[in-house]
């Protein structure tokens, strides 16, 4: 086990000010955090393993690891796209100690022995907490409920079928009926097929004018609407997927002041993108849900703030160039969201005064896991050691050339952006870094 020692970064205090701090890991854990004015040599005595590496964080952010509770890293099936290795290389390169991976994959995690297989790919990648989502219904077809009990026992955190809606309603209220008895949240990807038959982008004056069919907002909220109503009658705990619509909002933020018990999420694109920045029928522009108006965006925006949603989650969804080359109408919905999420947020929300720095680090930790009980997500005495160290001040190009994971597919690629991760640190082992490190004594 590594001992190592953080010295003079940047932490955020309990009242969102930054201040000098050293800390201290040993096996796995935060054994202490002190001012920066203590003397290093002085903490170090007291160490009872002489082998420590100190790293010297001067200038840069430490915040808890970043949790990301949507992602899609493509194992088993679609090894093309991404694979476990290279998925979890991207999130660390990101920041993220913990990700929630979904379960649309071939063959989809319906059965225990997928899960399985999802924990011991990730037992054998880079140490990045890998925690899997089981589907609701066998092959996320919406016709059978997958065995529950069986799936909780394999390591399942959750019940969802993202990458499609469960379009029947009773359906959904027994999954939600089930997940209650076994207290397992139900999460949803939350469209109503039936409003929106084959779009590949927003209703919205870029579909006029390409004469591409459009998603309408209600095929996101009216879903939202049935299972809050589902989730008030079976008392679940009921998680949005991906909330994209002003409408979703609406109900979310009523659901909630009733006590309902919902929380929601959002992700970089839906609070930085609409409809009106498409360039034109480029497929790396194309995501479920679609870039909706601006209106939405500013509503998704003072929703986060407010905390009607709850986290930002990347939805990382790589898919191949030939895959995105087929064009807007045929190619496959989905971005990648893991090397790109923080300086994206850290440039467009805090270098521009709208946010504080100290509410994009919750958003992305204390938050997340707070909503499904997480350990990680703070920086305490005893917490466990996942860390990410990132420096604020390095502008850099986002070049997908550059991104560890397979996937390229991103409309961000050209921005300046600030706010890069520099080392990432779970369970007090450094899982990836920018410089290589060496041990010191
Ligand atoms: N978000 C996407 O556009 N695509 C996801 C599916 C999903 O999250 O619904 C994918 O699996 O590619
Ligand atoms: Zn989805
Ligand atoms: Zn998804």
């Amino acid at each position: 086990m590594m001992t190592l020692f953080i010295k003079n970064a940047n932490v955020l205090n309990g009242q969102g000010q930054l201040e000098s701090t050293h800390v201290w890991i040993e096996s796995g854990r935060i054994k202490g955090i002190f001012p920066g004015t203590t003397s290093v040599g002085e903490i170090l005595i007291s160490a009872e393993d002489k082998q420590i590496t100190q790293i010297d964080a001067s200038g840069k952010l430490l915040t808890p690891g970043l949790i990301d509770m949507h992602v899609h890293l493509r194992e088993p099936g679609f090894e093309h796209k991404e694979t476990i290795a290279t998925g979890t290389q991207a999130a660390a390169k990101g920041g993220f100690t913990t990700i929630a991976c979904m379960p649309n994959t071939k063959p989809v995690t319906d059965k225990p022995e997928v899960i399985q297989l999802v924990l011991d790919k990730a037992a054998e990648a880079n140490g990045v907490k890998v925690l899997p989502y089981a589907a609701i219904t066998y092959n996320e077809l919406g016709r059978e409920l997958t065995d529950f009990a069986a799936l909780k026992q394999a390591g399942a955190i959750g019940f969802t079928d993202d990458g499609v809606g469960v379009q029947n309603a009773q359906m959904m209220k027994d999954a939600m009926t089930l997940a209650a008895s076994m207290d397992m949240p139900v999460i949803a990807h939350c469209e109503d097929d039936s409003l929106v038959v084959g779009a590949p982008v927003a209703e919205s004056e870029f579909a006029r004018k390409h004469g591409l069919k459009g998603i309408p907002n209600e095929s996101e909220a009216i879903h939202v609407g049935r299972d809050i109503l589902l989730a008030e009658a079976t008392g679940v705990h009921y998680h949005v997927c991906h909330v994209s619509t002003e409408q979703s909002i609406r109900l979310i933020r009523m659901a909630k002041s009733i006590g309902i018990n919902v929380t929601a999420e959002v992700c970089p694109h839906h609070l930085i993108l609409s409809s009106e920045d498409i360039p034109g029928l480029d497929a790396n522009w194309k995501m479920n849900p679609p870039l909706r108006s601006p209106r939405d965006v500013e509503a998704c925006i003072a929703a986060l703030e407010d905390g009607t949603l709850d986290m930002i989650v990347t939805d990382h969804a790589p898919h191949s160039a030939e895959e995105k080359a087929k064009g807007m109408e045929l190619a496959p919905f989905g971005i990648t969201g893991f090397e790109t999420a923080f300086p994206l947020l850290y440039t467009k929300f805090v270098k521009t005064g709208r946010w504080s720095l100290e509410m994009l680090v919750q958003r992305m930790t204390a938050d997340p896991a707070r909503v499904f009980r997480l350990e990680s997500g703070r920086l305490e005495k005893n917490a466990p050691a996942d860390l990410t160290l990132i420096d604020l001040e390095e502008e850099r190009t986002v070049d997908p050339a550059d991104f560890a994971s397979k996937g390229k597919n991103t409309p961000f690629t050209g921005w300046k952006l600030q706010g890069w991760p520099t080392m990432t640190i779970v369970d007090g082992q450094v899982v990836w870094a920018q410089e290589v490190i060496t041990p010191s004594a």
